[in-house]
């Protein structure tokens, strides 16, 4: 019955580039709910979970590091915020560098303030991966903000281009807080490599420390090394996980994921997604027919679609994001790999430009490395 049932909608897959009309997704949701009466909830019948039961003895070890690590969330306790500031501002040293440092030694050849420092400055942050567009309008800001304070010694520069920053990403048209409720779903998309699998067990470990029970789904049935990456990481922060085999249609799991999560009363479904870039239509098309499918099965849950972009990228991570912004509603995005990059400065055109709030960053492999973006914070570690 269940092979029936992968079958069908593999060769449906197959067609999926012409089958895109309202009455066609509507079909789709009403079969994949007529054969999830006849299919039990997919842990117990997942070929992936026994290639992963014969990892468990190798990734034991790990397990009880990370155990460990989850242990002490640093940035949460409040005697360590001191030290957690420090970590911050160690893990943004190359993007401090790129920023702070170097607008320093263009104030440095300056003795008044003039058009050509202004221009400097502009090639300082374009440089610094800010992008043209929010460049142009961080400096023509500081212009104005110079000309109004009548400001003439360069020193006094880089405190107001700290505050511009600022008041530009600080403000009511930017919520970073994650929408957590009661009942949260979080469909995690990106495309590979960004760092999602160890971003989704981050936030694992995360919410269940906050006392929240999690349910992960693996809803990249792409490629079966995702699939099993995600159940490694859920046998690490040890919540349930929910998957198919390997080409099986990622509504159907997240369906079923829907489903576990009323049915063990879970507070937080985390679903990873396949983000296959060189298809957008397919792309749009699959995250399109599982949003359908959350709507439809638990409206009244909180829902975020969170973009996990790589921070080592820069301009390319805009690219990406504008790409993943046609293809759905983003509510937020997480930058990854923070820590190894002089590139931090594409979190503003990501939130001026394209106005997606940044919620956690990366800045580490650590389960503790997913830190909550906080606006101040991050500008006083890479500018002060
Ligand atoms: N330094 C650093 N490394 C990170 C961070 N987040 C993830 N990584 C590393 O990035 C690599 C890729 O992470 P994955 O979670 O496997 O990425 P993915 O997007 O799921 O990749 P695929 O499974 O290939 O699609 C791993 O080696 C992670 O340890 C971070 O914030 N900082």
């Amino acid at each position: 019955m269940l092979n029936k049932f992968f079958d069908k909608f593999k060769s449906k897959k197959d067609d999926e580039e012409t089958k895109n009309t309202e009455e066609d997704l509507q079909q789709e949701e009403l079969e994949i709910s007529q054969s999830n009466e006849n299919i039990e909830i997919s842990e117990e019948v997942n070929d992936t979970e026994k290639v992963v039961e014969e990892k468990n003895e190798k990734s034991e070890t790990d397990n009880e590091k990370y155990q460990e690590q989850s242990e002490e969330f640093i940035e949460d306790k409040e005697e360590n915020k001191e030290g957690f500031f420090e970590k911050l501002k160690n893990s943004l040293l190359k993007t401090r560098d790129n920023i702070s440092n170097k607008i320093d030694q263009v104030l440095a050849n300056y003795r008044t303030v003039d058009e050509e420092l202004f221009e400097e400055i502009e090639e300082t942050l374009i440089s610094a991966d800010i992008g043209v567009e929010t460049t142009l309008k961080i400096v023509a800001q500081l212009r104005d903000k110079v000309k109004l304070n009548n400001i003439q010694d360069p020193s006094e520069i880089k405190n107001v281009l700290a505050d511009i920053l600022k008041e530009n990403i600080i403000n009511d048209k930017i919520d970073n807080n994650l929408n957590v409720g009661d009942k949260t779903i979080i469909l995690v998309v990106g495309v590979n490599g960004v760092g999602k699998t160890t971003t989704i067990g981050k936030l694992a470990m995360k919410f269940k420390k906050d006392g929240k029970k999690v349910l992960m789904v693996a809803a990249d049935t792409f490629r079966a090394a995702a699939i099993e990456q995600l159940t490694e990481w859920a046998n690490r922060a040890k919540v349930d996980i929910i998957s198919h085999k390997e080409g099986s249609d990622p509504a159907s799991v997240v369906f079923d994921g829907v489903s576990a999560m009323k049915s063990r009363d879970a507070d937080i479904l985390i679903c990873d997604t396949a983000g296959r870039l060189h298809n957008k239509k397919n792309l749009m098309n699959e995250l399109n027919k599982i949003k359908r499918v959350i709507e439809k099965e638990y409206p009244e849950a909180k829902k975020e679609i969170l973009l996990i972009v790589d921070g080592t990228t820069g301009q390319n991570a805009i690219i990406q994001a504008k790409e993943f912004m046609n293809a759905t509603d983003l509510t937020g995005a997480i930058i990854t790999k923070l820590d190894g990059t002089a590139k931090g400065g594409m979190i503003f055109p990501l939130e001026m430009e394209l106005g997606i709030p940044v919620k956690f960053i990366g800045i580490g492999e650590q389960v503790n490395d997913l830190v909550k973006f906080e606006p101040e914070k991050f500008i006083e570690a890479i500018i002060n």
